[in-house]
């Protein structure tokens, strides 16, 4: 499902909102004060260094043409300064040799101002990028649930990137703007009539240009789009790949690639093509304002010389106005970027595991569940209602129930993913709540029927739940989940790579990669969510009973279709339907019938292992 955050602004309101959110990101990392006033004074000195050097460039002509005379006559302030100049300057050398250093100044400016809003860009990037990491790794589970993987993905991967690009362009804007007010200052110091008629006409040309900036932006929000739904494939390719070719979908999983790639191809081209018009458009625009000037300086009166100097004025500020109008239009373009990545920052809509206070170091009574009702989302059935039952410290609880019934729902409360809606869950008497939450997930291990495993090597996998495990602590969890063998045979051993979620071992090898990792944490709370349920009987028995062995004591929660775990279980669950249906010793439970009994007949066994071996 592709996102729809994408609500089109009116330009205006579009442009002014992107610098809102652009301000508002800044705030992620704090300028050094400097930054702004240096980037204006360069700004300003540039712009300067520029008009100063028009100025000397007609002057230089007037020198090598030997008609000074044409200088003296430039009307307003600047025919002052030219006056003023020719005092300074005698040939036409000394003028050059000035200018070069004018537009040697001008470069080495430029050149600070972009290095100045690149290095401050490149910050706010990397600060950005990681706040949404970690906002993505501190906020409630459920909200990953309710957002699409390619959306969180491209909000990561790729808009984190265009705050850059937006400080870049708000930098360009200072600078255009500081020009502009420059030229506009020098031509209302040669001719105001000038001034007011080159005013009126470029805003005419400017309100003209803004037409383009609502289309423009739209297309900005289909890029956006199209970019999240070719994420979207790219994603089901990847994760898909064994399915779609064990169902021979490769020709429709390409026709669909394809197709979202064409309409990629399109709206991009279609926003190339409108952002090129900018150009162009702006500089017919404003040529036609200069020959307007011309024109009426022609009928005004106005003296040869200074209407060269208005020209001359006028046609650098082109790419001054060009830069301007086509940085506004990129604002625009860009604020639904701007906006999902703030809204991705916001910490008022979401939610956050509570921390807890209290330290916990051991479990010494157990774990209750005291009428807990939970819901995974607001106006469904419940997966959990009114659930009452103990997990006894230092024995073996078998959670028991059919398919469906809630059980791993119960290890979600547990590992405090989602928390519970009604009721209480307790960990020796206290609140899980308020327990510390990294205390208690240190003191907890899980393995489950569905391996997470990841990307890497075989000891890296298994030290994803004890970072600093040794060589030997791997060995002997490896040995203890019946994979060391193995693991062993490799030529790269411990270092084999294990493939995309470790397509590379069989389904019980990566389940049992999956209890090493578990049982390397050494935890003093084991989870074993059908944790071999792809194993053969023997296998899984002879497994259990090492686990068993090397948990003696510890407190263990299995969840198992097994009827052999639940006889060798010191307590017993049986779940149904998101309610306890009893619960007690195993021999009470299993001669209880009903839902109890039928999870956990070897029948049963048999059949649940055929549907879950199925590739
Ligand atoms: N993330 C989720 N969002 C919404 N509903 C969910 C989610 N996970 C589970 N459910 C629903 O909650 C109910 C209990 O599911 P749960 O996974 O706890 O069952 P289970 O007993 O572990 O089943 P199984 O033995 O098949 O793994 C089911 O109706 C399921 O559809």
């Amino acid at each position: 499902m592709t996102e729809h955050a994408n609500n089109i602004r009116k330009p205006r309101a579009a442009r002014r909102a992107a610098l809102v959110e652009l301000f508002k990101l800044l705030k992620l990392a704090p300028l050094p004060r400097w930054v702004t006033p240096a980037l204006i004074v360069l700004g300003l000195a540039s712009s300067l260094a520029e008009t100063v050097g028009i100025t000397l460039v007609l002057l230089f002509f007037y020198l090598a043409m030997g008609q000074v005379e044409l200088a003296t006559s430039t009307s307003g302030l600047l025919g002052e300064a030219l006056r003023y100049a020719v005092n300074w300057f005698h040939s036409s050398t000394e003028t050059a040799v000035v200018l070069l250093f004018l537009i040697v100044a001008r470069g080495a400016l430029s050149f600070i101002n972009t290095l100045i809003s690149a290095r401050v860009g490149e910050k706010i990037n990397e600060v950005a990028r990681n706040r949404v990491h970690l906002q993505y790794l501190s906020t409630s589970y459920s909200f990953f649930q309710r957002h699409d993987e390619a959306y969180l993905m491209e909000v990561l991967g790729t808009e984190t990137w265009v705050i850059s690009g937006a400080y870049a362009s708000l930098t360009r804007i200072i600078v255009s703007s500081c020009s502009v007010f420059l030229f506009a200052s020098f031509l209302l110091a040669l001719s105001i009539k000038i001034t007011v008629l080159a005013v009126a006409a470029s805003m005419l040309v400017s309100a003209g240009l803004r037409h383009l900036s609502l289309p423009i932006q739209q297309l900005g929000a289909g890029v956006k789009l199209v970019h999240q739904k070719l994420g979207e494939h790219m994603l089901m390719t990847l994760q898909g790949m064994r399915t779609i070719r064990a169902y021979g979908q490769e020709e429709v999983h390409q026709r669909r690639f394809e197709h979202a790639s064409t309409q990629a191809r399109q709206v991009a081209l279609r926003l190339a093509r409108l952002s090129a018009l900018v150009s162009p458009l702006t500089e017919v625009g404003y040529l036609a304002v200069l020959f307007l000037v011309i024109a009426f300086a022609d009928m005004w009166g106005i003296g040869f010389a200074t209407s060269l100097t208005a020209v001359a004025l006028l046609y650098r500020l082109q790419p001054h106005m060009r830069d301007l109008e086509g940085n506004l239009l990129y604002m625009a373009q860009i604020e639904p970027q701007l906006r999902s990545i703030r809204h991705m920052l916001s910490t008022d809509d979401k939610e956050y595991p509570k921390a807890g206070h209290v330290a916990v170091a051991k479990l010494e009574n157990g774990i209750s569940f005291r009428n807990v009702t939970f819901r995974y989302d607001a106006g469904t059935e419940p997966a959990l209602l009114d659930v009452s039952f103990d997990i006894p410290a230092g024995k073996i609880t078998a959670l028991i129930g059919a398919s469906g019934a809630g059980k791993t729902t119960i290890v979600n409360l547990l590992l405090r993913l989602y928390s519970a809606n009604e009721g209480v869950i307790r960990v020796d008497g206290r609140s899980i709540e308020d327990v510390r939450r990294t205390d208690w997930l240190d003191m907890l291990a899980i393995a489950g029927q569905d391996v997470d495993l990841v990307e890497g090597t075989v000891i890296e996998n298994v030290r994803m739940a004890k970072n600093d495990a040794s060589e030997e602590e791997v060995r002997q969890a490896l040995r203890v989940a019946g994979i060391s063998e193995v693991v062993e045979a490799l030529p790269h051993k411990y270092d084999t790579w294990i493939g995309q979620h470790g397509l590379r071992f069989s389904g019980g090898q990566r389940q049992r990669l999956g209890l090493a990792r578990a049982i390397v944490r050494n935890p003093k709370f084991l989870i074993l969510d059908e944790a071999m349920s792809a194993l053969d009987l023997t296998l899984e028995d002879s497994i259990r009973r090492a686990i068993q062995l090397q948990f003696k004591d510890r407190t263990l929660l299995l969840i198992t279709h097994r009827l052999d775990s639940v006889r060798d279980a010191d307590h017993v669950v049986c779940i149904e339907n998101g309610r306890v249906r009893a619960e007690g010793p195993p021999a009470k439970v299993l001669a209880s019938r009903g839902a109890c009994v039928t999870g956990t007949s070897q029948d049963d066994v048999l059949t649940y292992r055929m549907r879950n071996t199925v590739p």
